[in-house]
């Protein structure tokens, strides 16, 4: 039997994800002692209610509502308490004592990232935070090592399980969102707040996580455009199937080119629910699972998929970064430095090209077609594809169409002047959705 040295960890949080560390902790320590060449000892579990009951059951004994002392004397702080504070100021404290950081906390890092990391660069220390963006699946650890040489150009993904959860009860099982909303926060899915979910900012957080690995800068949340799912609406999921289409909540940070200004680039990032085709593989993740495309120079595509969101998955990333920061205990060196110094222009949403899907509730008379498609014209866009439904029949006085409208890739800019245009119109009666189209 080999001894080894223990190390102290101190767990803040013993929630979904906190309570399943624990056990893990608990279950495989010798495993975990085998493979990181150091003993993981669980000192404490800091929560708020001593006598809440969790899942699975943390012994009584370590649990503790005195985080600030736990932390005195660790080697390890694994934050997983959630919120802005007091976490920044515990992992600030941990840091300052010397200890090395593990979180999933990803609205923290997007909202307090560069401070914490320049934090634990000062000290040498180190903070992981794989959990943090996607759950289960290692996709921080590919961008920050393995994909350090090459040239990261894209970032598609899926990254908000609870969303996915929902849109997939949707359109398969014609749940409400209220209804999946409340299955999805039951199964342990769901951030406390779920508006943090519906409203988009979860995976805004994730975004501006990833794009800042990717392109190696800081991309501040702000500069995330954000929109959520609570305006899809059961309609728009149906007519979406029946054109070939999912509807999924997606994020993209993309390395463009600045127009107008030959040979410089900028970075986007973006979060908005969009049309996925039925064919294209982002389409068939279900539930809440998550997947994340990532396009590099040299590497060209690679797809990670898994488990985004529950307890015992996320525990899983959650637990190879206590391995990692136990076998950097043992071998000692100094921590790896986030490489997010350099400042690339962050772009606007009006710079960025994608293509859209416009349904419009149109008069059903002749010529309307050839004013519509001059609409586009004038505002340089073009269509790609046009399909009319004949007049409901409700209101023969004056009859409507419905017509949907997909375009070539256009700037949101051009979009948007088309769209108000079209709604300007007299012979649009309404613009019914405008939803964008990605993944073609
Ligand atoms: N759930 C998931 O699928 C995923 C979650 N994450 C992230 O992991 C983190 C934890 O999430 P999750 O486990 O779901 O959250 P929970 O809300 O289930 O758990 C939070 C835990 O932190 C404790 N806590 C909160 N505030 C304090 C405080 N001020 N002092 C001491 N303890 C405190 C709570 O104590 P008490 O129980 O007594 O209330 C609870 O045990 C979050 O940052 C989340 O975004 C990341 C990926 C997936
Ligand atoms: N609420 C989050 C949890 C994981 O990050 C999600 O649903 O993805």
């Amino acid at each position: 039997m080999i001894e080894y040295r223990n190390l102290r960890v101190a767990l803040l949080g013993g929630g979904s994800v906190g309570a399943q560390v624990a056990a893990l902790l608990l279950e495989h320590g010798d495993e975990l002692a085998n493979r990181s060449g150091a003993g993981l000892e669980l000192v404490g579990v800091a929560v708020r209610d001593l006598d809440a009951e969790r899942t699975p059951a943390i012994p009584k004994h370590l649990l503790t509502t005195n985080a600030e002392e736990l932390i005195l004397g660790a080697d390890i702080v694994v934050e997983l308490m959630g919120g802005l504070e007091p976490a920044r100021e515990y992992i600030l404290q941990a840091i300052n004592s010397g200890a090395d950081v593990i979180t999933a906390n990803k609205a923290l890092l997007a909202t307090h990232g560069p401070e914490l990391f320049e934090a634990a660069e000062q000290v040498g220390a180190q903070l992981y935070y794989e959990a943090a963006v996607g759950g289960a699946i290692p996709i921080i650890r590919p961008l920050r090592d393995s994909l350090a040489g090459d040239r990261v150009t894209r970032i598609l993904g899926i990254v908000n399980g609870t969303t996915n959860f929902i849109l997939d009860r949707m359109d398969v099982h014609h749940d409400t969102l209220e209804a999946a909303l409340a299955t999805a926060t039951e199964l342990g899915y769901a951030e406390a707040d779920p508006t943090a979910d519906v409203g988009g900012y979860d995976a805004a957080q994730k975004a501006a996580i990833l794009a800042s690995l990717a392109f190696h800068t800081t991309v501040p949340l702000e500069a995330v455009h954000r929109e959520g799912i609570t305006e899809i609406t059961a309609e728009q999921v149906d007519a979406a199937r029946k054109a070939g289409y999912v509807v999924k909540l997606l994020a993209i940070c993309e390395r463009i080119a600045i127009e107008g200004r030959d040979g410089e680039y900028g970075v986007s990032a973006r979060v908005h629910p969009a049309l996925v085709p039925v064919a294209h593989p982002l389409a068939a993740v279900h539930g809440a699972n998550n997947a994340v495309f990532v396009q590099a120079e040299a590497a060209g595509d690679l797809m990670f998929y898994g488990a985004g969101a529950g307890g015992r998955e996320t525990a899983s990333a959650v637990l190879g970064d206590l391995v990692s920061a136990a076998r950097r205990h043992v071998i000692g060196g100094p921590g790896i430095a986030e490489s997010t110094h350099a400042t690339i222009e962050v772009l606007p949403m009006s710079s960025v090209r994608t293509r859209y899907q416009i349904t419009l509730s149109v008069i059903d008379e002749p010529g309307v077609l050839a004013t519509i498609a001059s609409l586009f014209s004038e505002h340089g866009v073009s269509v790609e594809a046009v399909s009319q439904s004949v007049s409901d029949g409700k209101n023969l006085a004056s009859p409507t169409a419905t017509l949907v409208i997909v375009t070539h890739e256009a700037t949101e800019s051009s979009l948007a002047t088309t769209v108000a245009a079209l709604g300007s119109n007299s012979v649009v009666s309404s613009v019914v959705s405008v939803l964008r189209v990605e993944g073609v």
